[in-house]
């Protein structure tokens, strides 16, 4: 589970193995596969334009299988406040995720730990993040693509992730069975978010590279 108090305390240290969020799952099967494999948390896309959307009866069918076994998160893109009220009274989220321009009062609000998406790009300036949303439980560091808010598949340019966060970085953004050691050696984050890299075509995961990409996790030392 990714905030529980213990958790979160002790992976804050940035010791032994990053933590792995699953995200973009739309169905029972793959979330128990992610289970299995021993992801942490999974991601249910609460975003229509997105290909791994899924309805709040199809979420609460997800969280009734896996509720306790992971942390489930709800990722929004500047979402109103009613479709997350919505959202809220029939799925069991333990933590929100957002990808949009949601200031820290609004990301606040709902009572959950929240994680705010940051899509790193060159020539920005990320020196305020900590002062900006300083109720983050986590920062998720993402490729910046103009025309997507996230799950593309590419790569985010480690380089540009900022020093000296006030709360953990999880890593995103083209994640792959292929570059996850890489990506754990280089940057220790405390956790991990993969999408596109555990799916056979958009929107569609596979068994096989959800535990490809878990195997690679638990073969690189967090520390
Ligand atoms: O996955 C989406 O379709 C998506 C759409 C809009 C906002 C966020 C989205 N995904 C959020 C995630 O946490 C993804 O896992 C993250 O962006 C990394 O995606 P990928 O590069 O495909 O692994």
């Amino acid at each position: 589970m990714l905030f529980d108090a213990e958790t979160y305390q002790t992976c804050t240290t940035r010791k032994g193995r990053s933590r792995v969020k699953i995200c973009g799952l739309r169905d029972v099967e793959m979330a128990n596969v992610a289970v299995d494999s021993g992801a942490d948390a999974i991601g249910l896309m609460f975003y229509a334009p997105s290909p791994r959307y899924v309805t709040p009866e199809e979420a609460s069918r997800i969280a009734a299988e896996v509720k306790g076994k992971v942390a489930i998160v709800g990722v929004f893109v500047n979402p109103a406040a009613a479709w997350l009220d919505e959202v809220l009274a029939r799925v069991p989220l333990d933590a929100i995720q957002f990808h949009g321009d949601e200031n820290d009062e609004f990301c606040r609000q709902w009572g959950l730990p929240y994680i705010k998406a940051l899509r790193l790009r060159q020539g920005e300036d990320y020196a305020a993040v900590s002062d900006a949303w300083p109720g983050a439980s986590a920062f998720l560091v993402d490729s910046y693509n103009p025309d997507a808010f996230g799950g593309t598949g590419e790569l985010c340019d480690w380089d540009l992730i900022p020093e000296g966060l006030n709360c953990p970085v999880m890593l995103a953004g083209g994640l792959r069975p292929d570059n996850i050691g890489e990506a754990i050696t280089r940057v220790k984050p405390w956790c991990v978010d993969v999408s596109s890299g555990v799916e056979c075509e958009k929107g569609v995961k596979d068994a096989a590279l959800i535990r490809a990409f878990m195997r690679e996790v638990d073969n690189v030392s967090g520390d």
